[in-house]
């Protein structure tokens, strides 16, 4: 099987928008080939907690499957993608190493954003593209609609198109045949010195770093020592294999195969994604690599109390071994202590990040209002990027600010066209495209600020649309804009982890907000506070709350001191839970509470 020539390899994915079935089609090709049981555990490939309980996978993976087709044996190597938006990263590095790709469409929702974005990545690879229309078992599938949409945006005749089930199972006898006959080999050259794309790679807990490439020319064996064009770095190869999918050793990997390979690193920082790898002495022409990845969004994340700070630390460092997409510094807040400024490539990474410290860390930590990365230029013609708004300056004359755009997507029933336009427009959005796609459904396209997507951006346009639009989103240029730092103050002093920056036409309203939720959330003090919102330390907004004296004692009739310094205690016990900020203490729910207000 090991020494198959690439005219028996394929390499493939499978693109799609989310939730159209990519997971459990390759679940059911693994139950094809015999790679797993039937009815075994669903959605083998999503193996992290927080992709199996969000239904959605975040790390790509790869199996490779054994097809016997036309008295001929085949190695497929299947890369599962994520769907998501925020993963799209994954996407095209898997697609990096593939010739081919299954371009999945649920036949009752037809094209979505995420399927545009998905084909596009293809198609600018250069990959084949086999189209899959699945869900056919559903009510509601219209698979000669939307064979007539695939005609149209992309130019694939309609004949071209399986129709699938992947929930019944009707048809998936017709993918692997047309994986075979429709997406070349490999196009390696078998004599040539060894070149290996380094494609993802993974922390495992008992065997360290695994990488999973592809051998792109000559062969690479157990024992083979090799170095990574990129550092200089060299490593041995003490284990090599095939993702079956556990990782399965073989002792070699051919031209044009997909497997993993062991070397002894220790984090996933020194695999540098996109590498070219060869043997010692034997230089190659390096791979044109992938495009770094780039934090769009940043959040500070701090423990609930300070004395958890090394173990959040600790588990940190576990995560980040294993999501080299985060970056990571120190950071100091007067509100919130010790913690960390962490970069995430989006909302959704910032989530599944949090999620994964709570949940396979055990870490209980307050994560602050996430922000985009800013552009200032000072007055003297210098740039700096703000990662953090309580950095941007006050009281100082700045030559202008730039903020992150992305071009959305959006595919929509043709009813919601009206209130979609005033959502966009309401968060500062410019519309580039409307095209009708058919009678029922239009794409809008819009150039509008990266921070506008936070918030509750995604709410309102699943309310609005009752969930029936798609929405994606590349990256766009930098655009100047009348941006300033809002500041909430209490009893006049600044809560550093509340600052944020926003539009100055906004400013007041969401002031104002700020200070009304602050309000209900803190609960009366023993003193009045004043609440104020400040725009540029200008006052936009205030709220005042009223002074009340909580007297625990209130109920003790008589001495019984040892009761007495039980309530004593009791109170002081609930005040380590607060953080002090000037003269005020504020309950940690609070930071919780405004960050999603
Ligand atoms: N009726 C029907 N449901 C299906 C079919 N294929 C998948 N589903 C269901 O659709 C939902 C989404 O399927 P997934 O396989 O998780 O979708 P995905 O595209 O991998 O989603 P992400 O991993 O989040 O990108 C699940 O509830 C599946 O059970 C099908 O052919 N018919």
């Amino acid at each position: 099987m090991l020494r198959r020539r690439c005219e028996q390899v394929r390499n493939f994915s499978i693109i799609a928008h989310v939730d159209h079935g990519k997971s459990t089609l390759a679940d059911r090709l693994l139950e094809l080939t015999g790679a797993i049981k039937k009815g075994g555990k669903e959605q083998y490939l999503d193996k992290l907690q927080v992709e199996r309980e969000r239904g959605i996978t975040v790390k790509a993976q790869t199996a490779s499957l054994v097809y016997r087709y036309k008295g001929t044996e085949y190695l497929l190597n299947l890369i599962d993608t994520p769907g998501h938006v925020d993963f799209s990263y994954e996407v095209s590095r898997s697609l990096a190493a593939c010739q081919g790709a299954l371009l999945l469409v649920d036949a009752a929702q037809g094209i979505q954003a995420q399927t545009l974005a998905n084909f596009y990545l293809a198609f600018d690879q250069d990959l084949a593209i086999v189209p899959v229309l699945n869900k056919v078992d559903l009510p509601a599938a219209e698979p000669e609609t939307v064979a007539e949409q695939m005609h149209q945006v992309f130019d694939i005749p309609p004949e071209e198109c399986l129709l699938t089930s992947a929930k019944t199972g009707l048809g998936l006898e017709s993918i692997l045949p047309a994986v075979i006959e429709r997406i070349p080999p490999p196009p390696g050259n078998t004599a040539g010195p060894l070149r290996v794309l380094l494609f993802d790679a993974f922390h495992d807990e008992y065997r360290g770093v695994i990488c999973l490439v592809e051998i792109i020319d000559g062969h690479l064996r157990k024992g083979d020592r090799v170095v990574a064009s990129s550092t200089g770095d060299t490593y041995d190869i003490l284990e090599v294999g095939i993702m079956t999918p556990e990782p399965t050793s073989t002792g070699r990997l051919c031209t044009g195969q997909v497997g993993y390979v062991i070397t002894g690193m220790k984090s996933t920082r020194s695999a540098r994604v996109g590498d070219t790898w060869h043997l010692l002495k034997q230089p190659v022409e390096i791979l044109p690599g992938f495009k770094p990845t780039k934090s769009m969004v940043f959040a500070g994340v701090f423990p609930i109390t300070g004395a958890d700070f090394d173990a959040l630390a600790a588990a940190m460092e576990r995560l980040t071994l294993n999501d080299a997409s985060v970056t990571v510094r120190r950071e100091n807040s007067a509100a919130l202590g010790a913690g960390f400024r962490c970069g995430f490539l989006g909302l959704l990474h910032m989530e599944v990040f949090h999620q994964r410290l709570e949940q396979e860390h055990g870490a209980n930590v307050i994560t602050t209002t996430p922000t985009v990365p800013y552009s200032i230029e000072h007055t003297d013609g210098s740039r700096e990027e703000i990662q953090n708004p309580s950095q941007f300056p006050l009281g100082k004359k700045l030559s202008g600010v730039w903020e992150p755009t992305v071009a959305a997507t959006v595919v929509t029933p043709s009813e919601h066209v009206g209130s979609i336009m005033e959502l966009f427009q309401d968060r500062r959005g410019e519309m580039t495209e409307h095209t009708v796609l058919s009678p029922a459904r239009t794409l809008l396209r819009y150039v509008l600020p990266l921070a506008e997507l936070g918030g509750n951006f995604y709410d309102s346009l699943k309310s609005i649309t009752s969930g029936y639009a798609s929405f994606d989103y590349e990256e766009g240029e930098l655009r100047k804009a009348d941006l300033v730092r809002l500041d909430l103050l209490l009893n006049g002093e600044v809560v550093d982890a509340l600052a944020r920056i926003v539009h100055r036409d906004k400013a007041q309203r969401i002031g104002a907000a700020m200070c009304e939720a602050m309000k209900e959330k803190m609960g009366r003090q023993q003193f009045e506070v004043i609440i104020q919102a400040a725009a540029n330390s200008k006052i936009v907004a205030r709220e005042t709350l009223k002074a009340f004296r909580k007297n625990v004692l209130a109920k003790c009739y008589g001495g019984d001191v040892s009761r007495k310094r039980k309530l004593l205690e009791k109170q002081k016990e609930g005040k380590k839970r607060m953080r002090r900020v000037g003269s005020v203490d504020i309950p940690q729910d609070v930071f919780h509470a405004l960050i999603k207000s």
